[in-house]
């Protein structure tokens, strides 16, 4: 055996894994929480952990009728999982929503009863609020919507025969529940339900989840109750990492809470990050409990560096470009200098659509509460007419390529639809109609960039194609000139909603390619939540608390800058979760993707103390800190 050899610890881990296939034994299955930290290579042993079941008791169950569940955060980790798997049939692998909605569906009649009961509820709540203040104000309008449209659907309940869902879509129909129903009655049913666990564990003897720190907590504590009742005929597997709990949904202290009798095995060491950076991940998570990695003995070193700058109200995108260019020197490699070559994490998405400016169409949409979700999964039908249908054929029209200009207009404009040429008595004056509709578009470009609102007037002026519903009022406004938001009757407002999409066709039209790169993963920037999961080479990461908008995570507080307040005291002798420890745990998780180096950038009030705070700690040496007072 050589030296290199036995100072290796690249298999350390190797028993864990063989520790859980124990674990996963037919004959007495044995519940466990899997401690891993980041990069540790969970879903590597979840994949054998699945394939040994399959190995050892594939035929056993499925001679009986029974499948492996296992519950993964997205429907990528679902295809990844899959694939690692070969897809084979043993196992059902979906993600929370789908996994809830699979067991309680086909139960109508107590679907029925449930929703009887939460509407009764919801509505009683909001009546006493309603009764305790103020008529006449917003919020009291608002109330009262929602005692209409909740009353309407308790009326409707008993004509509903069958309840329906879709973990993708929009669940806007009066039989389909939505997102959090599912996992609400979903829960209740299998704590409040015998036959429930005994059908939940008859289909799946072993139920593996992934990310469990963030899998809601109704569920884990219903599924902690089903493992209790059925010990010794079910296998529940929780795979996670609890500093990297970062949604609200979430179990808190999940550890403390495991039995005895369960198994709980620890990987130990960091397959992903270099030498350096799992140094600086050990310190961030010291306070918080026992479980420090090791680097893979042939890890690189890597390099951290933590820039502080004071805080501006603008000009912070030429700073990290510059602050990208020190790190191209310092690490030597040149990359750093490719923006696209590194992932530059935000805190939340307006500091990202502000850097790669899309911010004139993304900002207003984003105050629309119910559009958050289409809006960055890039699925809203306002926004989705101009990246799937008038983006394409513009892009397509400036490089010359007419087969996909005929393509577009043929799928998508009516002036091209089957029953417009039929009508038409000169189906050649047609087409040309059509051409000098799309030559009317493209005109637009000669005096410079059009704006959203110029493409959507000239695309309805010219019926180019048929505007989404979402449109249409905004269409009408800009034919009679009342496009003007903010004049409107203070007494008589225009609905959020128009007035937000008024805001958003200021934009320039070139923010909708900028804002689809964005939401398709293409562009260099995410924010801290969106890369749970994810690996990159080199890691920027931002923070600057003046231009976060949220409450649930402020850095001022874990860089020394701001005093903890009483409620922030208050919960940490209650050993209840402070803003300080989600933004920790979120501190965590972004500086752990980084496969080569690492950068975080602090915008300061103070920087001095941030300095000092970020060394006393032991997170940086003084030499790996660039503050400019
Ligand atoms: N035993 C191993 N040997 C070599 N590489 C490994 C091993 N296990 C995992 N890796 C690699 O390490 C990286 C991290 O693995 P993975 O993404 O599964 O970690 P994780 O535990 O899910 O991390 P996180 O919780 O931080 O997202 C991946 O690139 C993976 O291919």
């Amino acid at each position: 055996m050589t030296i290199a050899a036995i100072a290796s610890n690249v298999a350390v881990d190797d028993p864990v894994d063989e520790e859980i296939a124990g674990y996963l034994d037919i004959a007495a299955p044995r519940s466990f929480f899997l401690f891993a930290g980041a990069g540790s290579g969970k879903t590597r042993s979840l994949a054998k952990a699945l394939n040994h079941i399959r190995e050892r008791h594939g035929r056993a169950l499925a001679l009986r009728g029974q499948r492996v569940g296992v519950i993964t955060y997205t429907n990528a980790a679902c295809d990844e999982i899959n694939r690692r798997v070969e897809f084979h049939p043993l196992f059902y692998v979906s993600t929370i929503h789908s996994f809830a909605w699979e067991l309680i569906r086909g139960f109508h009649n107590d679907i029925r009863e449930w929703l009887r009961d939460d509407l009764t509820k919801d509505i009683e709540q909001l009546k006493q609020e309603e009764a305790k203040g103020r008529q006449g104000t917003k919020a009291s309008i608002a109330r009262q919507s929602r005692i209409a449209s909740k009353t309407k659907r308790l009326d409707r309940l008993d004509t509903i025969r069958s309840f329906a869902y879709n973990p993708s879509g929009e669940n806007g129909e009066p039989n389909s529940l939505n997102h959090s129903e599912v996992i609400a009655i979903c829960s209740t049913f299998i704590a409040e339900k015998p036959l429930m666990r005994w059908i939940l564990t008859g289909r799946f003897p072993f139920l593996l989840i992934d990310e469990s720190q963030d899998t809601n907590k109704h569920l884990i504590d219903a599924l902690f109750v089903v493992a209790k009742e059925h010990e010794g005929r079910f296998g529940l597997g929780l795979i996670g990492d609890v500093m990297q709990r970062i949604y609200a949904d979430g179990k808190e202290r999940i550890e403390a809470e495991l039995p005895p009798s369960w198994g709980k095995p620890s990987k130990k060491l960091n397959h992903r990050c270099p030498k350096r950076v799992v140094r600086l991940i050990n310190k961030v998570r010291q306070p918080v409990d026992t479980h420090l990695q090791e680097a893979r003995s042939d890890a690189l070193d890597g390099h951290v560096r933590m820039f502080i700058r004071p805080t501006v109200a603008t000009g912070q995108q030429e700073t990290e470009d510059a602050i990208r260019l020190q790190m191209a020197k310092l690490t030597e490699d040149e990359q750093w200098q490719d923006r696209d070559a590194c992932k530059i994490l935000t805190l939340e998405h307006h500091m990202a659509a502000r850097r790669l400016g899309f911010d004139t169409l993304f900002a207003p949409l984003y105050e629309i509460d119910g559009w958050r979700t289409g809006l960055l999964d890039g699925t809203l039908p306002s926004v989705r007419f101009f990246t799937q249908v008038i983006l394409p054929l513009v892009n397509a029209q400036q490089s010359g390529d007419k087969f996909t200009v005929a393509h577009i207009m043929r799928s998508e404009s009516p002036l091209l639809a089957p029953q417009a040429l039929k009508n038409a008595q000169d189906p050649v004056q047609q087409l040309r109609q059509t051409q000098s509709a799309v030559d009317a578009l493209m005109q637009l470009w000669d005096d410079g960039e059009p704006t959203c609102e110029v493409v959507l007037r000239c695309v309805g002026e010219h019926n180019l194609f048929e505007l989404p519903d979402a449109l249409q009022p905004v269409w009408e406004l800009l034919k009679c000139g009342n496009d003007d938001s903010s004049v409107a009757d203070a007494e008589d407002p225009v609905a959020p909603e128009i007035a937000a999409l008024l805001a958003a066709m200021k934009a320039p039209f070139r923010e909708i390619d900028l804002y689809r790169r964005y939401v398709s993963g293409e562009a260099s920037f995410d924010t801290h939540q969106g890369v749970k999961g994810l690996e990159f080479e080199r890691v920027m990461v931002i923070i600057n608390d003046a231009e976060a908008r949220g409450f649930m995570f402020g850095y001022g507080k874990l860089l020394g800058e701001k005093a903890p307040t009483a409620s922030d005291i208050k919960n940490k002798q209650e050993g209840r979760d402070s803003s300080i420890d989600r933004t920790r745990r979120l501190f965590y998780v972004t500086c752990s993707r980084a496969e080569k180096s690492l950068a975080v950038v602090v915008y300061a009030e103070n920087p001095a103390v941030v300095k000092k705070h970020v060394v006393d700690s032991g997170w940086f040496h003084e030499e790996e800190i660039d503050a400019e007072y």
